[in-house]
């Protein structure tokens, strides 16, 4: 039995890669390398580059290395993107992934899980959130995540094949051993932010509002550890592997930290106090929105890596050694 890992070579993906491989599970990646990179994925693990909408690629995949699982990680990810160019999110997200489980269903695949995120509640004016929490997206990245689990409830129901959908909160951190961690040069998570700001590669950074309904005004997340996350993709796939019915599960600590207390927490253990300016509301930010986990944590879901200070600790060694290791990359000569 193989898992097919699509997006093998992003940030999440090369974690889960990662986690599968030292389980000694058989692995292939499947990925395009538009925010992927090749030195991402061991040399031991197979790579197909090509895209998730190649249906005649995929099935060549699925049937060579008899596929009984995929991990579907593969998708486009920045919310204000997608609200300029919201086609691309839907062809990626939802019409790409409409054409992955299509191959899925022709090729006996028996388990898909599915990248999902807490953006399909959109603004929920509740303390946690449970996965019975209306579903309102409210930009066209969550949108196109949610249109993708609707598929999958159908044709779970239609075909043989189950599903977990996880709805991540926000993910953080690096693998503790230092193979992968988030590389996108541009991203624009508030913990890669902060760290390269502390280590001088932007100048100042910017707070997108301090005059929410929050305790000190700030908007609250739920970070996870990028480790913890992958974990619950290992127990949701052991779950549907038992025969267990398909799932739609939050994947959080359930508990929440504002945009200052990170931003204290990169400062505190950088040992840098750098520049920040407090700027207007970023459109479409929830003031709140931190898990309840009870649904993963049923799945036998424990974390192990919660505290915050790690997990900034970790992105900040990753950040470090990023410089170097895009400039040895093959990728960056090609680019
Ligand atoms: N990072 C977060 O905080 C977060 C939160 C919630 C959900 N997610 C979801 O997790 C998944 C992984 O996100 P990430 O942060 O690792 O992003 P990423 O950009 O680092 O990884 C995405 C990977 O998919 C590949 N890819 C994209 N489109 C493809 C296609 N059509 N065919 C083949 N490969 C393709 C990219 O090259 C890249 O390697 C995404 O589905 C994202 O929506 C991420
Ligand atoms: O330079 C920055 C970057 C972010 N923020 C704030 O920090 C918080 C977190 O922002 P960010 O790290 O961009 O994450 P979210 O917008 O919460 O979205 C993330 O988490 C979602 C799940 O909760 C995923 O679906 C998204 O892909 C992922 O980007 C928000 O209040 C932002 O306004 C700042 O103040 N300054």
């Amino acid at each position: 039995m193989t898992v097919l890992i699509t997006g093998g070579a992003g940030y999440i993906g090369s974690h889960m890669v990662l986690e599968l491989a030292d389980q000694g599970e058989d692995v292939v990646v499947l990925d395009n390398l538009s925010t992927g990179f090749r030195w991402a994925v061991p040399d031991n693990v197979p790579l197909v580059v090509g895209d998730i909408g190649d249906r005649e690629l995929v099935m060549q995949t699925l049937r060579r290395h008899k596929v009984d699982a995929i991990l579907h990680f593969a998708a486009n990810i920045v919310v204000p993107d997608s609200i300029s160019d919201p086609l691309r999110y839907y062809e990626n997200n939802a019409a790409n992934a409409r054409s992955l489980i299509a191959s899925a269903v022709a090729c006996d695949v028996s388990h898909f899980v599915f990248s999902s995120t807490a953006a399909v509640y959109g603004e929920p004016q509740i303390e946690y959130v449970s996965e019975e929490t209306p579903t309102e997206p409210i930009n066209p990245y969550g949108r196109s995540k949610l249109m993708v689990e609707w598929m999958l409830q159908d044709v779970s129901r239609a075909h043989a094949i189950s599903h977990a959908a996880l709805r991540y909160f926000n993910v953080a951190g690096a693998d503790p051993k230092g193979r992968t961690g988030q590389s996108t040069p541009n991203a624009t998570h508030l913990i890669k932010v902060a760290v390269q700001t502390a280590l001088g590669m932007r100048k100042r950074m910017q707070i997108f509002g301090t005059d929410y309904p929050t305790e000190d005004g700030s908007c609250v997340r739920d970070y996870i550890h990028v480790t913890d996350l992958v974990r619950a993709h290992v127990n949701a796939l052991a779950h549907l592997r038992n025969g267990g019915d398909s799932v739609t599960c939050n994947v959080g600590y359930s508990r929440g930290y504002s945009v200052l207390e990170v931003i204290e927490m990169v400062k505190k253990v950088s040992g840098v106090d750098f520049e920040v300016e407090v700027s207007g509301r970023r459109d479409g930010d929830p003031a709140r929105i931190v898990s309840s986990n009870a649904r993963i944590r049923a799945l036998g879901w424990r974390p192990a890596n919660q505290d915050l200070e790690q997990i900034v600790r970790q992105a900040i060694d990753w950040e470090r050694g990023l410089d170097e290791k895009l400039l040895r990359s093959s990728d960056l000569l090609v680019a």
